[in-house]
């Protein structure tokens, strides 16, 4: 199974990952760091009606190669063009084709609230999310036990960082909520195990999430039908990869998708 193997691989990426990043050290290195830009907080101060995370993708296992004319940088400076609140950047290189260098060259380039996306089953990979110039980390339900989800919050928040924590169905939704320390969480349109998406789910798990959360529907969101119906839902933003990497223009599959910006001033 895909999840299974993907973890595998990131526990024999951490064995590396323990050689190669001293936690004193980049707590020093982190101290000296610029304060992150508030992820959650572009979200709920979003651009349009509903919020966009969206998604600098190369390839996934489900789908393969999805853009093979790659040029991360470019991409994330058209996202930032159409006015998208935040951006999510794949770094796992082994089933994704990310890179963490994807991530730290955007950084430079865009100002915009950047999500490390991966597999995160150690706190190392939390500081490591950090100090390439992540403002957000993923928590996936999916792998992480309760005592893990919890501590790897609280860590993260003590490194600056916001916490998307996503879902894909009810146990691991009420989980989360018994944690008590999410305030922004995704729901996964795509069982990580089978890829099977439905939208369903993020109407189901929307529907359980108390007053309050910061609620973002992820994948396979690829129309503005698909939009609406997850905002009707009770999503605050939606996070799209795929489709608008399959587009020559980026920037006006944005506006496309999710319509003009509506606030002023929001773009240069
Ligand atoms: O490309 P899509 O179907 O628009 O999906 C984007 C994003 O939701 C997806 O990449 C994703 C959601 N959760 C994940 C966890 C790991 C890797 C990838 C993901």
């Amino acid at each position: 199974m895909f999840l299974d193997r993907i973890v595998a691989t990131k526990r024999e990426e951490v064995i590396a990952l323990k050689q190669s990043l001293n936690i004193s050290q980049a707590e020093r290195t982190i101290a000296d760091l610029q304060s992150c830009i508030g992820f959650e907080w572009a979200l709920i101060g979003r651009n349009r009606p509903v919020g966009l995370i969206a998604e600098v993708k190369k390839a996934s296992p489900s789908k393969g190669l999805i853009r093979p004319d790659f040029h991360p940088v470019s991409l994330a400076q058209a996202y930032e063009q159409a006015g998208t609140d935040c951006i999510s950047v794949l770094t796992d290189t082994d089933y994704f084709q990310g890179s963490n260098d994807y991530l730290k060259r955007i950084r430079e380039q865009v100002n915009v609230p950047l999500l490390r996306k991966d597999f995160t089953i150690d706190e190392r990979q939390i500081y490591e999310a950090r100090l390439i110039g992540a403002d957000a980390i993923l928590l996936i339900a999916a792998i992480l036990t309760k005592s893990q989800l919890s501590s790897f919050h609280t860590l993260a928040q003590d490194l600056g960082l916001d916490v998307l924590v996503e879902v894909h169905n009810r146990p691991e939704l009420e989980t989360v909520l018994e944690i008590g320390k999410a305030s922004l969480i995704g729901v996964n349109n795509r069982d990580l195990k089978t890829f099977v998406t439905d939208l369903k789910v993020t109407e189901e798990l929307i529907g359980l999430m108390p007053k309050g959360i910061v609620a973002v529907s992820e994948s396979a969101i690829s129309t503005t039908d698909d939009v609406a119906f997850v905002r009707q839902a009770g999503a605050q933003a939606v996070l799209v990869g795929e489709h608008f990497m399959r587009q020559a223009n980026v920037q006006d599959a944005v506006n496309d998708l999710l319509g003009p910006v509506a606030k002023e001033g929001a773009i240069g």
